[in-house]
């Protein structure tokens, strides 16, 4: 049995809602992004049906600077959907349930960080949640409970998977259409060529997919810290790490083994660059892999043949997945690698998906639109969870306790 959904929800009811507007801080300033427009639509409808809405959501881990009160939130929220979004500083104090008692239909409150309530944390079996006072004590002052934080699906938290045991439970939009996608690459069967290029900082959870999912993938086609592993796995002078950048030593102590290995099984699927740049003087240098021959190179974009070899391929594909940007995009000399392949997807008519919150960015930034993508996620790890096939905690527990 799969998940219910707003579509099995009656009008004008009384909801606790779960989003994900986990976003970068920068001094002190929470940061707009995809996943307030996201949550946004959900909350539209929500209101526009009349529901009194209370929304739960997390910022941060505690004892890091971006452990912050969700007041900003509750503002950009109200920005993107155009009506006053409230905040009480409680998750399920007192004052917390004054203000649930409060509201009205059409009326929405953003409850505090729920990281801020005893309970939330650590990770625990459902079961366990649903037995803490913070479930126990909101559970009844609500009709239904909605998870719409896809992204946050892979952590057994309170607000997360607590709920559901105790309450009728549904999917909102967003985890509706992500759990679609994000699963697709499971479920789809696609008849022609599959692509999946991967980059970014994280290399172990792009080795884990490729050890994973290597039966549903015709090639692998690497950028980033991972691209730099294989390389080096190679025997190219590439992939250490150079003053100011250490990303390589520790990820290449805990994946050399299985790198060594994917090379032997499925060498023939794994398309490592043939040129990369650098960046010298404020320039942008190429140079072919076979011409490095010193360990120093601070390496920050595939090169240009790389990047239209890897565009050339994801013309041809049926369907192409993306985790993490090919180079540091941010810096428009090193975005030649991510936007040129992102702009070749964008013009095929391929099954595309596009996860990871930085690499995203990249569509907004360099002027595509997200219609040319099948699905632009906001998952990072959830969406790594899912393309391995792994579940989510959280979409299975809306699964099991489905009536
Ligand atoms: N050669 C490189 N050196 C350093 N950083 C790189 C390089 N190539 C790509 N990156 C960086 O990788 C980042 C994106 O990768 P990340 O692993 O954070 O993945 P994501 O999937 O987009 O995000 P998340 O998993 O956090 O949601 C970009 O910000 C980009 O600057
Ligand atoms: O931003 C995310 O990936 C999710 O909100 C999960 O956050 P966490 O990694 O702090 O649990």
């Amino acid at each position: 049995m799969t998940f219910q959904t707003l579509d099995d929800l009656d009008d004008g009811q009384r909801v606790l809602i779960r989003f994900d507007l986990n976003s970068p801080v920068e001094d002190g300033e929470v940061q707009d992004n995809r996943r307030f427009a996201r949550h946004a639509a959900t909350l539209r409808e929500l209101v526009d049906r009349d529901f009194a809405v209370a929304v739960m959501a997390h910022q941060g881990r505690p004892g890091d600077d971006d452990f912050v009160s969700l007041s900003q939130h509750a503002e950009i929220l109200s920005g993107h959907i155009d009506s006053a979004v409230d905040h009480v500083a409680d998750t399920y104090g007192d004052e917390a349930l004054d203000a649930i008692d409060d509201l009205a239909g059409g009326d929405v409150l953003v409850l505090e960080n729920t990281r801020m309530a005893d309970g939330e944390l650590p990770e625990e079996e459902p079961e366990v949640k649903a037995d803490t006072e913070f479930v126990q004590t909101l559970a009844p002052e609500f009709d239904a409970y909605i998870n719409d934080a896809y992204s946050a699906a892979h952590r057994s938290h309170a607000s997360l998977v607590g709920f559901p045991v105790v309450m009728d439970a549904y999917a909102g939009r967003v985890m509706e259409t992500e759990y679609e996608a994000n699963t697709s690459i499971a479920e789809k069967e696609f008849d022609g060529q599959v692509t999946m290029a991967m980059g970014g900082t994280k290399a172990t959870d792009v080795i884990g997919v490729i050890d994973h999912i290597g039966d549903k993938i015709d090639d692998f086609v690497l950028g980033g810290i991972a691209g730099q592993l294989f390389l080096r796995a190679q025997g190219y002078p590439i992939g250490y790490d150079v003053e100011g950048m250490d990303l390589f030593t520790t990820q290449w102590e805990n994946n050399q083994e299985i790198i060594e290995e994917i090379l032997d099984e499925r060498g023939d699927q794994i398309t490592v660059a043939s040129d990369v740049a650098y960046g010298e003087d404020g320039e942008r240098v190429e140079v072919d892999v076979e011409d490095v021959d010193e360990k120093g190179l601070g390496i920050m974009d595939i090169g240009t043949d790389t990047a239209e070899e890897y565009a050339d391929l994801a013309r041809e594909s049926d369907a192409v997945f993306v985790k993490g940007a090919l180079g540091v995009f941010e810096d428009e000399k090193f975005a030649t690698g991510t936007v040129t392949v992102l702009e070749a997807i964008a013009e095929t008519d391929c099954f595309s998906v596009v996860g990871g919150g930085d690499t995203s960015r990249a569509i907004t930034m360099y002027g595509m639109s997200e219609d040319s993508f099948d699905h632009v996620s906001i998952a990072g790890g959830a969406y790594i969870r899912a393309l391995t096939g792994d579940e989510l905690v959280g979409v299975e527990v809306l699964r099991e306790y489905a009536e």
